[in-house]
């Protein structure tokens, strides 16, 4: 039987604590991108991939980061191990910052600290046999005496990860083994460091459905057996809800909603954890669940968010106060089109004269000019007539005024506000809370 890798012994660590102890308390974590200009210099901006993201992990517990595509969860996950650079915020972890180490001051902590990724072919030298590429964290931090301690080592580690027996594995290399092995080998390195706080970064999404249970068990037991905390970071609601004990929804570098796995699934609050859930074909994690079809389009640029809440463009219950703007309009348009055809198309986005004042990003009112041959009572006409058609689109419930005035028309938004997380006052869990960032949540 294999025992638990002694991994501990240089001084530099902070002492560890008790079992049920906070392991990392993050606060208002951002972490913005600068968006460079290319020949022509375009206006400074920033792509915020997390903006203002805080929760705390306990020691032990598996938290899942849920959300489509682009809403921050790997920048988050790397964040939190120091691979990518806070620009706002902290990450307190045994008493030190992480979002305001240097590198230099990481290293030593990076035994602690350590991320599975998505592609196990990806994640292993091609070139370098199993011993040694298990081996190698052994060798960064000095933990083995000789080559002699580091094979045993390696071998009590495949041994542990299921690679079994251990000699058949230490001399290949990774094409000899099969997807599962792979992922198997890459945890067995991640492990053998002795750390305390993994981030596997979508684990078992590109390997075959039938190993990906096995996986999943396989993180599972090492995590009781060596007192490990994982941040979990999927797009499949599915096997998160088999895998962790909490679950943050992220949108757009935001959470939206975080509670335990099972207070989510049972009564999810927030309408975008509850369109994930309801795009779940089967809540079963030897299948690709997937939640891609939601309401209303795509994840907005991350660089120019909507105002206000930044979901209100795809949420089937928006209301007034949600951050209504003129992009809006321009996206309320377009699906009339795309209803109403072609000629009308043609026809009607010929009365607007600069038809970038409907995706220019922030305005809470807009003057829209008409075309060449319109006039602004033209333009109110036709926005009277899709309001008509179109009166069940959450998006009129933020409109406060259309009217035509010194040849233009003019179109008015409700003041809007955006929403943050908040403790649900009838959650279940009072001591891990359900938090929620919803104007129609209270
Ligand atoms: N190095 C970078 N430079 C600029 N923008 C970046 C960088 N890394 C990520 N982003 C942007 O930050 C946002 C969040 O990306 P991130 O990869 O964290 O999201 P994600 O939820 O993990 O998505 P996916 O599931 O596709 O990996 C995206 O808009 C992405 O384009």
């Amino acid at each position: 039987m294999p025992t638990k890798p002694d991994t501990r012994k240089t001084a530099d660590l902070p002492p560890k604590g008790d079992a049920a102890e906070t392991l990392v308390e993050v606060e208002d974590l951002q972490v913005h991108f600068a968006l460079r200009g290319g020949m022509i210099k375009r206006t400074a901006g920033a792509v915020k991939a997390v903006d203002g993201v805080s929760f705390s992990l306990r020691k032990g517990e598996v938290l899942g980061l849920v959300g489509e595509s682009g809403s921050g969860k790997t920048t988050l996950g790397r964040t939190l191990l120091g691979l990518a650079k806070a620009t706002g915020g902290s990450i307190q972890y045994r008493g030190r910052d992480l979002a305001k180490l240097k590198e230099s001051e990481l290293r030593p902590l990076r035994r602690s600290l350590q991320m599975v990724f998505q592609d196990p072919h990806a994640s292993l030298n091609p070139a370098m046999d199993i011993a040694t590429a298990v081996g190698h964290p052994l060798q960064v931090h000095g933990l083995a005496k000789n080559a002699e301690e580091r094979r045993a080592k390696v071998a009590e580690t495949l041994e542990r990860v299921g690679l079994s027996p251990a000699e058949l594995f230490m001399d290949k290399y990774p094409s000899d083994l099969s997807g599962g092995q792979k992922q198997r080998a890459v945890m067995a390195r991640a492990i053998i460091a002795g750390p305390e706080l993994l981030v596997a970064d979508e684990p078992i999404s590109m390997l075959d459905m039938s190993v990906r249970a096995k996986i999943l068990q396989l993180f599972l037991d090492l995590k009781n057996d060596l007192d490990l905390t994982y941040v979990y970071v999927t797009h499949d609601l599915a096997s998160a809800k088999f895998f962790c004990d909490r679950i943050a929804i992220m949108y757009l570098g935001r959470i939206v909603e975080i509670g335990t796995a099972e207070e989510i699934f049972a009564n999810p609050r927030h309408p975008y954890t509850k369109a994930l859930l309801g795009a779940i074909p089967d809540p079963d994690p030897h299948r690709a669940a997937v939640p891609r079809e939601l309401p209303r389009g795509e994840v907005p640029d991350a660089a120019l968010p909507p105002l206000g809440c930044s979901f209100h463009p795809r949420c089937p219950v928006a209301v007034a106060g949600c951050g209504w703007e003129a992009r809006d309009l321009g996206a309320l348009l377009e699906r009339h089109w795309m209803a109403a055809g072609e000629d009308a198309r043609l026809a009607e986005s010929a009365l607007f004269g600069h038809p970038q004042e409907l995706t220019t990003a922030g305005l809470r009112s807009v003057a829209l000019t008409p075309g060449k041959n319109a006039t602004a009572v033209d333009l109110v006409e036709l926005l009277e007539r899709v309001r008509e058609k179109t009166s069940d689109d959450p998006f009129w419930r933020g409109v406060t005024g259309i009217k035509g005035a010194a040849g233009k028309a003019h179109v008015t938004f409700a003041e809007g506000s955006d929403p943050r997380l908040k403790i649900v006052a009838d959650a279940t869990r009072a001591d891990r809370p359900l938090q929620v960032a919803c104007h129609l949540v209270d």
